[in-house]
């Protein structure tokens, strides 16, 4: 495929036993927030519930305007240990979202906010009901899109967010449930800002 080793997909990262057994520890514990939220004045309503949980002292001006930072919870924890020790790289941040069925979904984007630095190193797992998740080339006409299922890992590398947007489009036919973990590096604001 076009994008080549800018996106990597890991199957059955966890079994399907873990996969039932974190989804629905997901969704009992999370305190899921109201969809509704107002920004500069104007209200309006995100397609799905999401949760931002961050390490001391990272703020990340996506999360700020829209939600609060809340502390890592166990779960999250020991999710973020094994994904750090699988690719060995060290996470300070998740966005979880909660597509409650196929008509949540989210729109074409590319996680590049400055926060996330140059290189932004993005891991995220799907938990729950299936979806596809599609991409295109800012530039060209190229396009594509896995189904991404319970227990994958997606790594999305640093050129994904450049070269790339993507999302997870409405599906009629999904009535279930799905949780999606993004594990992000926020750069601290004390050194995005200096020299
Ligand atoms: O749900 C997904 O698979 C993608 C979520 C996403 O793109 C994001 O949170 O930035
Ligand atoms: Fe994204």
């Amino acid at each position: 495929m076009a994008h080549g080793s800018e996106l990597e997909i890991i199957e059955d990262f966890y079994d399907a036993a873990e996969c039932e057994r974190i989804y629905r520890r997901l969704l009992h514990e999370q305190d899921w927030p109201d969809n509704r939220y107002t920004v500069a004045g104007r209200q309006f309503t995100l397609p799905r519930l999401q949760t931002w949980h961050a390490d001391p002292g990272i703020r990340y001006s996506y999360s700020n305007n829209l939600l609060q930072t809340r502390s890592w919870t166990p779960l999250l924890s020991e999710i973020r240990t094994q994904i750090e020790s699988a690719l060995n790289f060290s996470f300070n941040s998740v966005l979880v979202n909660l597509y409650r069925d196929g008509n949540d979904y989210v729109g074409w984007h590319s996680d590049n906010e400055p926060e996330l630095g140059e290189q932004p190193f993005i891991a995220s797992l799907t938990f729950g009901a299936e979806r596809h998740f599609e991409f295109r080339h800012k530039q060209s006409s190229e396009n594509g899109r896995v189904l991404l299922r319970s227990g994958t890992l997606l790594v999305m590398q640093p050129n994904f967010q450049h070269h790339w947007l993507h999302s997870v489009p409405i599906d009629q036919n999904v009535m279930e449930g799905r949780i999606n973990l993004t594990f992000r590096k926020v750069i601290p604001a004390s050194n995005c800002f200096s020299n």
